[in-house]
């Protein structure tokens, strides 16, 4: 007769952990296997022994990490370990290692929001296949728990709609742009050094991090699969200070959001800069701090807060996922597979709903106002409010007049009035087609922006 199988009874052989990267994350998890090994063996029911740690130039030190432990084979590292943790980046060669493991039955875990979110339906069917886990609470918010969360907690619910500030970079940069009053580009490099950005910022700044994270956050939340590529994305790169001092005047704060919502029709997913009110939760985000708000039929609206990139924080979600995968291994099973999916339409970025603030200067004349509200309602865009004139002009004496666009005339005798126009919801087809139309209007001398506007 079989003995009964019992746990408590297996073997507590160590669990050999392999470390693919050694950059920012690495370092810190790396530091936390080897400086909390008593308590991490404690917690996951035998000892993580780490096997090495594969990393581009073995002879470079790093501080705190055995040189012993470093190499430049990554495959044969994934070839002897129980748990794969990779925090390279990028797809190549993070999908072929990470395959690898998984079809040695090895389990993962990631922080590659990027690999997920361009290539997840490939991993999630190679983990289920191995019966090995693919963890990646670090993927998404950095600290925040919020991937198990949603994936876990949230699995008897129905969630409609997941908002929040996913990416520490821009969060970081948008922040110190209105409190410091620094130029975007200064901003992005201190990000870097304090290891808040992708090893390009550009994915930082032009949305493509932020939108991985909304198509990891759609898939999971919507049980459908949502790739990176159906992620209306727009970067904060054309926001000036002149944005940021503008939104502070109108009792807003600039944020960049991530967006994904269930409607009748599918699910929809976007990141893009919004103007938020100054009294709502989000405008009070500062730094590389992250919050996300979920709301689910059931369970209503949720909050989650905290540190969404950096080196230590980020290590926090890994090291748990690390915990998780190696008690999973000890009784033999694997933590949740992938839902069957329920394929709902995903939407085109035009289909998204919301309010604008638009900034235009004109010429200065009777009836011009007229012109551009008829311009508007033409298009089916309702105004909420109109700032027009002295009191805005005043407050800019000092400013520079911005430059017109290609080939508006500007008579340089000619005073010329600055609006901001605030909307009702509108589809978004609806305003890009206002918008073009307002470009086309004769006394309209520059579209100065065109910005969503959210949490009212
Ligand atoms: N830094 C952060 O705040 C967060 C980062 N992440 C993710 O964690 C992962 C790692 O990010 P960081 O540590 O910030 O990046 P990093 O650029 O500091 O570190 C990556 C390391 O991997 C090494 N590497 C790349 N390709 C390699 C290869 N073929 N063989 C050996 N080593 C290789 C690089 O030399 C570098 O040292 C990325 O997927 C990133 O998106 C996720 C959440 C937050
Ligand atoms: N570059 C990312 C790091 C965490 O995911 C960010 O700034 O949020
Ligand atoms: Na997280």
């Amino acid at each position: 007769m079989t003995a009964p199988s019992d746990p408590d009874r297996r073997e507590r052989r160590p669990l050999r952990v392999a470390l693919l990267g050694c950059g920012v994350v690495g370092t810190e998890v790396a530091h936390g296997l080897l400086e909390n090994s008593a308590e991490l063996a404690a917690r996951a029911g035998a000892p993580l022994e780490v096997v090495g740690i594969a990393v581009r130039d073995a002879s470079r030190e790093r501080e705190g990490v055995p040189a012993a432990l470093l190499t430049e084979d990554a495959e044969a590292l994934v070839d002897a370990a129980d748990v794969v943790v990779e925090l390279m980046g990028g797809i190549e060669p993070a999908r072929t290692l990470i395959l690898r493991a998984l079809e040695r039955g090895a389990s993962v875990v990631t922080a590659n929001k990027q690999l997920l979110a361009e290539q997840g339906p490939v991993l999630f069917e190679a983990a289920d296949t191995a019966r090995a886990d693919l963890s990646f609470e670090a993927a998404v918010a950095g600290a925040i728990p919020i991937v198990r969360p949603v994936r876990e907690s949230l699995a008897g619910d129905q969630v409609q709609r997941v908002l929040g500030i996913v990416n520490g970079t821009t969060n970081y940069v948008l922040d110190e742009m209105t409190t410091q009053g620094l130029d975007l580009e200064d901003v992005v490099k201190r990000a870097q050094e304090l290891g808040y950005a992708e090893a390009d910022p550009t994915a930082d700044v032009d949305g493509y991090d932020a939108a991985a994270k909304a198509a990891i956050l759609a898939s999971l939340a919507f049980h459908t699969r949502v790739s990176i590529h159906q992620v209306a994305r727009e970067g904060i790169r054309h926001i000036t200070r002149d944005d940021v001092e503008w939104a502070r005047r109108t009792g807003y704060v600039l944020k960049l959001l991530a967006i994904a919502e269930r409607t009748d029709e599918g699910v929809a997913a976007r990141v893009h800069p919004a103007l938020v009110p100054t009294d709502h939760p989000l405008a009070a985000v500062r730094g590389a701090f992250n919050a996300v708000f979920v709301e689910a039929e059931g369970a209503g609206p949720l909050m989650f807060y905290g540190q969404g990139a950096g080196g230590r924080p980020t290590a926090s979600a890994v090291l748990g996922d690390v915990v998780s995968a190696a008690r999973d291994r000890l009784i033999g099973g694997k933590g949740p597979h992938e839902s069957a999916y329920a394929s709902l339409p995903v939407l085109a970025a035009d289909a998204a709903i919301t309010r604008y603030q638009v900034r235009l200067e004109v010429a200065d004349r009777t009836g011009v106002l007229a012109q551009v509200a008829g311009v508007l309602a033409d298009h089916g865009v309702s105004i909420d409010t109109v700032r027009q004139s002295e009191a805005l002009t005043a407050a800019f004496e000092a400013e520079p007049a911005s430059e017109p666009a290609p080939g508006a005339v500007r008579d340089e005798g000619e005073p010329v009035a600055r609006l901001v126009i605030t909307t009702h919801a509108a589809r978004e087809a609806s305003l890009a087609a206002t918008v073009s139309a307002l470009r086309d209007l004769e006394p309209v001398r520059q579209i100065t922006s065109v910005l969503r506007v959210e949490g009212v």
